[in-house]
């Protein structure tokens, strides 16, 4: 993979200098890459991919919308280039087909993610990873495993998206806009995700729903990746604005509250899994995990997850 790098009319690198790396530049990697770009999040993003070409041709297309937004260093390269990076996102890896769980692309991604890690330990060590690629909860717990990393700085995505499609699905039903509604879901992402139906708030208000209302709204969240594969392929645009909320609450220090995937333990009587809990995120990472108390239905909904996510890392080697 030879470095590629694209003109940039930039000067020397400054203090608070922002570089963030993606690796793996698909349909997610890429999404993440323009959303951070046109949100201005970073000022240099360095793509990395097991397919050197793609990654140059991203960054190349990138870089030709650069004219139209402040000014960002584009360029696709190798490991070396990673160094110094405050935020390392990983996307690398094979998706899920409409009909197929998450989980079942464990032992392919994590064979991806064993060499990615191997890559990155030698030039990251100071950086927050960022773990995007599915299984997500199983391979962030596998990038902390293996990469030796503190585990503030190994956070997954994890819940973030199932948690917006949710809120955009209350705010339709309710008829106002989805960044008024919260709604925030723990767990698993994925068909063990839990989300807090004693903590949905409208405006700041507790809401509540008849549980068979509850039912049909949460199955077409569970649905919702599904319907967006059936019809494109893979889902997308959606995941790369959780990333990039994420990430600005890295890069900016923002003590953002979020759910997040992360390591449990210690929390709900949850033994070594990563899985989404509500987080504050700051420039270390997860920061600190918000213990909120828990009814009995999302506790019993947690020990499930931690369960099936224990038993989906069998027969894959810590
Ligand atoms: N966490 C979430 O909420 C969420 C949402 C959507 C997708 N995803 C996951 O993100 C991942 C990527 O999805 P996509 O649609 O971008 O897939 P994609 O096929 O479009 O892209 C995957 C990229 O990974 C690269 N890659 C493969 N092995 C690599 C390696 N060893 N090193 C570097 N790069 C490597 C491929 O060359 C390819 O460019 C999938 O695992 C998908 O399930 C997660």
């Amino acid at each position: 993979m030879g470095g590629l790098l694209i003109p940039h009319g930039l000067g020397a690198v400054s203090q608070g200098w922002r570089k963030v790396v993606i690796v793996g530049t698909g349909q997610v990697g890429m999404a993440c890459a323009l959303t951070m770009a046109v949100r201005q999040r970073a000022d240099e993003l360095v793509l990395i991919d097991a397919d050197g070409q793609r990654a140059a041709g991203e960054a190349l297309d990138l870089s030709h919308g650069l004219p139209f937004g402040e000014p960002l260093r584009v360029r696709a390269g190798g490991y070396a280039e990673a160094a110094g990076a405050q935020v390392v996102v990983i996307t690398a890896g094979a998706r899920r087909g409409a009909d197929e769980s998450r989980l079942a692309l464990l032992k392919k991604n994590a064979a991806i993610l064993r060499e990615i890690v191997g890559a990155l330990q030698a030039v990251c060590g100071e950086a927050v990873w960022v773990v995007v690629s599915n299984p997500v909860d199983v391979m962030s717990y596998y990038a902390w495993k293996w990469s030796g990393l503190p585990k503030e700085k190994v956070v997954g995505s994890g819940t973030l998206l199932d948690m917006a499609r949710w809120q955009t699905l209350l705010a339709q039903e309710l008829g106002v806009a989805a960044s008024s509604v919260h709604a925030p879901v723990l767990g698993e992402h994925g068909d063990k995700a839990v989300p807090l139906w004693s903590r949905v708030t409208v405006g700041g208000a507790p809401w509540e729903m008849p549980i068979p209302e509850q039912e049909r709204l949460w199955g077409q969240v569970l649905r919702a990746g599904q319907e967006v594969i059936r019809r494109k392929g893979s889902t997308s645009y959606g995941i790369a604005l959780a990333v990039d909320y994420l990430v600005g609450a890295i890069l900016g220090h923002q003590e953002r509250v979020m759910p997040v995937s992360c390591l449990a333990q210690g929390y709900y009587d949850l033994g070594e899994v990563y899985l989404s809990l509500l987080a504050v995120v700051n420039r270390q990472g997860v920061s600190r995990v918000v213990n909120i108390p828990l009814n009995d239905r999302e506790y019993s909904g947690l020990q499930t997850a931690a369960q099936v996510l224990q038993q989906a890392r069998i027969g894959i080697e810590a």
